[in-house]
């Protein structure tokens, strides 16, 4: 029976990776997808991966439906067996519900790969539609970590290193550091909690403030 999967975890630990590799497989015995991204960090029409894999890809845009687009093709001859839907926490709600009826009424599986929330910690409107709708949720298997070493869950916005919690919601971005710029972090949820990002706890350890006083007069 074809399923809605949804593959969650953090920025940064495969999943566009991890897409490619199924799409890899299912296309090598002879089955038929379609990949769908939505504002990849590599540009329009792409899925890219930090490991170096890239495609292309249909361009989600507001208006895009997905059961009409596969509709079209079957009706046109083509042949669809499954969809590769990466970046699928950019997506509005109402086209998860679209994939859905892919799954359910046109019998294709539907992949779809995206991290579950936000720079402050509020749920993606594609992602909530899918933890809601899914047969499965899948958290992936290769953890990224936190700088102090424990599983990272959550995603931090940056600005040079510094957390920041105002902004829009959607700031397409990489993990970076770089001073001044717009970057992601990922951030065990106790630093999260705290803004505690990797330059900040390596600023408050060399700060005077924080180092044991010595030759302290009696
Ligand atoms: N130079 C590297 N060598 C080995 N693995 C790497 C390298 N660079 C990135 N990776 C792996 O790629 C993962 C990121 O993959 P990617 O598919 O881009 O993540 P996501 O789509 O979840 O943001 C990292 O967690 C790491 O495991
Ligand atoms: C946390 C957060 C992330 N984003 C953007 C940043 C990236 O462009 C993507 C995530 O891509 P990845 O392949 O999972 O690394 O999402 C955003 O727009 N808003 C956020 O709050």
């Amino acid at each position: 029976m074809a399923e809605l999967v949804f593959f969650s975890g953090t920025m940064d630990c495969g999943k566009s990776t991890l897409a490619l590799q199924l799409d890899h497989n299912h296309a090598a015995r002879g089955r038929q997808g379609i990949i769908f991204s939505r504002h990849d960090r590599a540009g329009a029409s792409t899925i890219s991966s930090r490991l170096g894999l890239r495609a292309d890809a249909v361009e989600v845009t507001d208006g895009f439906d997905f059961h009409q687009h596969v509709v079209q093709l079957l009706s046109a001859g083509g042949k669809v067996d499954y969809l590769i839907c990466d970046e699928a926490n950019f997506y509005g709600s109402g086209q998860v519900d679209q994939l859905a009826r892919v799954v359910d009424e046109l019998g294709i599986d539907v992949f779809t790969f995206g991290i579950t929330t936000d720079f402050r910690t509020k749920l993606f409107p594609g992602s909530q539609r899918l933890i809601e709708l899914a047969d499965r949720v899948e958290v992936l298997q290769v953890e990224a970590l936190c700088w102090c070493g424990a599983r990272a869950t959550h995603n931090a916005r940056t600005v040079g290193g510094v957390m920041v919690v105002e902004g829009a919601q959607v700031v397409v971005g990489d993990i970076a550091v770089n001073a001044g710029e717009v970057g992601y972090e990922v951030l065990c949820r106790r630093h999260h909690r705290r803004r505690l990002t990797a330059a900040t706890a390596r600023a408050s350890v060399l700060s005077p403030d924080v180092l044991p006083f010595e030759d302290q007069p009696a």
